[in-house]
């Protein structure tokens, strides 16, 4: 049974979901070159300033590429980026047709590599599981967008919402599986950002341990008056960079401590107290392409009321931890009224392990 455009595509965006994370803050694409029902190339975008995917594609294909169809995730590049545009190179080496998933809402871009392809007389169609492309691509056509990264809340609670017991401990409520579950997102976004009371209470390092390693992300940390320990993981452990954003109430002299740290940056907003939404701004002038919080309740509150989330993770153990001062995932003020509350679509519900992992998203209005 001959593969269909579909299963093609479907290659290219496994390729492209493959290497979401390294690429920021260029988009994560895949390509694959098909002759006569036969893959003959294929490639993916392996970190920004390297070759695209249509190139290492049509690299792999050769000569073979004249008179072939690519299938991409993105539409191709035709502005002259780091690397000469791939609308150019695919007519270049003999392509007939060329089937696109989404094109690129990058201004530079949209609409014109589809334009230099059809004008060549390559044969373009767009759209096909556009919506999966959609997906792999959420992060880049956010940031594209809004030029703030794309946030993923994370929070690991028990069954009854805790995410400590009433004395703070909480070692661990969740599974190891489910842990390890959490570096997969850490490998993938480009920071993690947690407030200043988990670094006093836990200490964490906040770097990416997978079995196969992986990419540590920058550690943000949000200090409005720079109570972070100077002997913390993140200032000593020099395992990954770390921004500590305070207020501009901070005497240089207590700055000096953590600035010694070549690992070490202190980000100094111009207000007394944090704003989350300023702290983004910076971060997507730094080309933060993709955020991790990973809390804590006061953080997720801020998040949460300025509406700031793309998408929530929650890992659900089964635990009772009960107790009234018990800390649930989400602080600050909250709303007053149901009807003020953010709805989320649920977008998928897992086990892992023994846990529940649950994904959803803001509801579209
Ligand atoms: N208590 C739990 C978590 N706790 C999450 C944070 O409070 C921890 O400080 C952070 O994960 C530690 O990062 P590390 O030092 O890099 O390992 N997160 C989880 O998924 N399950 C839990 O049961
Ligand atoms: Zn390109």
């Amino acid at each position: 049974m001959s593969l269909k455009d579909e299963d093609y595509m479907r290659f290219a965006l496994k390729l492209a979901g493959k290497v979401a994370g390294q690429t920021s803050p260029n988009p994560p694409v895949g390509a694959v070159v098909v002759k006569e029902g036969q893959i003959i190339g294929f490639g993916a975008h392996l970190k920004a300033g390297g070759s695209h995917a249509e190139v290492h594609a049509l690299q792999m294909a050769g000569e073979k590429a004249i008179g072939a169809t690519i299938y991409v995730t993105l539409e191709p590049c035709s502005h002259h980026g780091k690397t000469p545009p791939c609308a150019d190179y695919i007519i270049e080496m003999g392509i007939k047709r060329c089937v696109i998933a989404v094109s690129d809402p990058n201004e530079k871009v949209a609409g014109r590599g589809i334009t230099k392809l059809r004008d060549a007389g390559v044969d373009v169609e767009l759209g096909l599981l556009q919506e999966k492309a959609e997906a792999v691509n959420a992060a880049f056509f956010h940031y594209i967008k809004t030029k703030t990264p794309y946030v993923t809340m994370k929070s690991a609670v028990s069954l009854d919402g805790k995410t400590a017991t009433a004395t703070g401990d909480s070692k661990w409520i969740t599974g190891k599986k489910a842990r390890l579950d959490v570096h997969e997102y850490r490998h993938k976004h480009d920071a993690i950002l947690v407030g200043v009371n988990t670094i006093i209470a836990d200490n964490p390092s906040l770097t990416t341990r997978l079995a196969g390693g992986g990419k540590n992300p920058v550690r943000i940390v949000l200090d409005t008056s720079l109570r972070t320990p100077v002997d913390a993981a993140v200032i000593t452990d020099n395992q990954a960079d770390t921004w500590i954003f305070t207020g501009k109430n901070v005497p240089d002299e207590k700055k000096k401590a953590y600035q010694q740290r070549n690992r070490v940056t202190i980000i100094s907003l111009d207000r007394d107290q944090i704003n989350v939404s300023a702290v983004l701004q910076v971060l997507g002038s730094k080309g933060i392409m993709s955020l991790f919080v990973e809390g804590g309740a006061a953080i997720n509150g801020a998040f949460l009321q300025e509406n700031l989330l793309n998408e929530i993770i929650f890992y659900i153990a089964p635990k009772l931890i009960g107790g009234k001062t018990a800390p649930t995932a989400i602080a600050g003020p909250g709303f007053q009224s149901i009807a003020e509350t953010l709805s989320l679509r649920i977008k998928d519900v897992e086990m892992i392990g023994e846990d529940i992992k649950i994904v959803a998203e803001p509801k579209k209005e």
